[in-house]
């Protein structure tokens, strides 16, 4: 459609020729301004020519024409009014890129001379965004009340529901009244075909109920064994939206760059897919839990389960539980068996990053699908240091991590395993071994630095498939024996009672998992990678946020 001259209000006294395709909403200025140089004028074209990709129109709507209009924060009167020029006008609300991954919807109106007119781009606009069909139309809200400051219910009222009901999404908001409500609701109760997606409003912990009951009830739907740890699982129909509202929103800031409700709105609204890789955690086939982000032992398992007990303070009861833990410095014995991935591009420690439409994602998906690998868990495989092709390593560790994506969040913008990819089908092995207080610090202060947290002799890392962990104790009669003659039974038992006992200052010989933010008791376990199961309303972090801080969305 092409339509000349309209008006829009950011310029209120230039005159722009509109263009609309099926990709960009494009408007160029016609005007020339006069200019004196060496006594002589010239014709100058100032600014130029500005465009939205109709994928990024939030929504279009008739504005009234105010016969006043806004100049540098005042309202003034024209020498010719808008109104009586260019009595029509329509609003074009669009995605506008503010600094560090931050989007705003932002505002462009256009006046015109003819209501026709007018009410035809209005209509073509519309029709232009109804062609989009990835973009939801029906959403499922939870939101937790709860989580992290206890704004949940606040944020979504004021930030979000206002730009779903401008761009025409409706909802079912269900604010959740118990732990678990949502996880509960979806694998049971919820009318799925009703929905184009899910939204949850919350941290990584209400993220986990989502998955958990969509995962779930597609493995029921479908005849899926979740407890065999060797079935394949079945992707998951509907996409699934964070609006940050928790305490580390390491999966939202992961994956959209930042934790930003508005953000994350604008990219539910728009679209936007990402697909994620899920591990699905078992103990002796029977399924525990699934993860996406942090599987953390030893160091972020035990800052977990002393937080949990920290509620009422909030965010902050990370840092209180992270130093407190530092300072106890317990390590885990232990045996780490992995399966490496040797067949994929990228490494641990290559020092690319993960970016919207990232290349490697897409070739390991692709590789994975043709190739239809199974990489089973060999239950025989024993200790030796390489058995086929899984290796094993014994030792004593501070921390045991496996990181399915960057793990980035405000406290660690670059994340535990900064090059790890979101949808690769495969998680990065961070294994932690015991050392001093001080280099351990040094191996922590590096996650926030660009130093690499890596390159540190206690420190390694490994691109796996699969892995389990044996915690010591439970590894075999032959250990036993060998412990209770080394007198380490008493210890061991003693350690065992006094795990909950923590006054009595005894080294526990047990941490908990941190499965996403959830404490997962059983210590012994065992992972693999399921590529890409599910999809977020998301893109992926955007490389270089075009145009940042433009006035307007995107200048040509
Ligand atoms: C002395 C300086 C220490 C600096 C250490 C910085 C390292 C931070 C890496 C954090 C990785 C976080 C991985 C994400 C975990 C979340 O899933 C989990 C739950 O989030 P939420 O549901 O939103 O509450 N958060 C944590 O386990 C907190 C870990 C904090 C560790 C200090
Ligand atoms: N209504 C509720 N009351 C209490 N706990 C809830 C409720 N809804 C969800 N939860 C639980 O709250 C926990 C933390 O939620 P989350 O949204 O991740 O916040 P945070 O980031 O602060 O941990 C999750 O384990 C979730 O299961
Ligand atoms: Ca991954």
């Amino acid at each position: 459609m092409e339509e000349k001259p309209l008006r829009n209000t950011e310029h209120l006294r230039r005159v722009f020729e509109v263009t609309l395709n099926r990709v960009l909403l494009t408007w160029k200025e016609l005007q020339t301004k006069k200019k004196r140089v060496s006594g002589k004028i010239h014709n100058t074209f100032k600014a130029g020519s500005y465009s939205v990709p109709v994928s990024e129109i939030v929504a279009v709507r008739e504005t009234e024409v105010d016969s006043r209009t806004k100049d540098d924060g005042r309202w003034q009167k024209m020498s010719q009014k808008p109104s009586e020029a260019y009595p029509y006008a329509f609003t074009v609300s669009c995605v506008e890129r503010a600094s560090r991954h931050r989007w705003r919807c932002s505002d462009v109106t256009f006046h015109c001379t003819d209501g026709l007119v007018c009410q035809q781009w209005v209509q073509t606009i519309r029709e232009q965004l109804s062609l989009l069909t990835c973009r939801p139309k029906h959403l499922l809200v939870y939101i937790n009340p709860y989580g992290g400051k206890q704004q949940g219910k606040r944020i979504y009222e004021e930030k979000v529901a206002p730009l779903f009901s401008r761009a025409s999404v409706s909802t079912d908001v269900i604010v959740t009244e118990h732990a678990n409500h949502a996880r509960e609701h979806l694998k049971t109760e919820a009318e799925l075909k009703k929905y184009d997606g899910v939204v949850c409003v919350g941290g990584d912990g209400m993220f986990s109920e989502v998955i958990h009951g969509l995962i779930t009830r597609t493995q029921r739907d479908c005849g899926v064994d979740q407890d065999s740890a060797e079935e394949r699982l079945v992707p998951c129909g509907l996409r699934i939206g964070i609006i940050p509202a928790g305490s580390t929103d390491c999966i939202c800031y992961a994956t959209v760059g930042i934790n930003d409700p508005v953000t994350s709105a604008l990219h539910i609204i728009v679209g936007d897919s990402q697909p994620l890789d899920v591990c699905s955690v078992h103990h002796n086939n029977t399924f525990l839990k699934y993860s996406v982000s942090l599987l953390g032992y030893g160091f972020y398992g035990d800052v977990l389960a002393d937080s949990e007990r920290k509620r009422w303070m909030g965010p902050a009861r990370y840092d209180f539980s992270g130093v407190k833990t530092f300072l106890t410095h317990n390590y885990y014995e232990g045996t780490v068996s992995f399966l490496p991935a040797t067949d994929v591009l990228g490494s641990p420690r290559d020092k690319t990053v993960c970016t919207t439409g990232c290349y490697v994602c897409q070739r390991n998906g692709q590789l994975l699908s043709e190739a239809n690998q199974d990489y089973r868990v060999d239950e025989d495989a024993s200790d030796s240091e390489c058995d086929g092709d899984w290796r094993v390593i014994r030792g004593k560790f501070l921390a045991i991590n496996a990181a399915s994506m960057s793990c980035a969040c405000p406290r660690s913008p670059k994340g535990l395993s900064p090059s790890a990819h979101l949808a690769d089908g495969t998680t990065d092995l961070i294994l932690v071994r015991k050392c001093s207080r001080i280099n351990f610090l040094r191996h922590l202060l590096r996650h926030t630095s660009k130093d690499d947290q890596f390159d540190l002799d206690f420190v390694e890392v490994h691109r796996v498939r699969k892995f389990r962990f044996t915690p010591r104790h439970c590894e075999s009669d032959a250990d036993l024996q060998l412990d209770l003659r080394e007198g380490g039974a008493g210890k061991r038992l003693f350690s065992q009672i006094c795990r909950d006992h923590p006054a009595c200052g005894c080294t526990p010989i047990y941490s908990s998992w941190n499965c996403d933010g959830e404490i997962l008791p059983h210590a012994a376990i065992q992972v693999g990678v399921h590529s890409q199961l599910i999809q977020l309303f998301a893109r992926g972090i955007e490389e270089k946020p075009v145009f940042e801080d433009a006035g307007v969305p995107c200048v040509a």
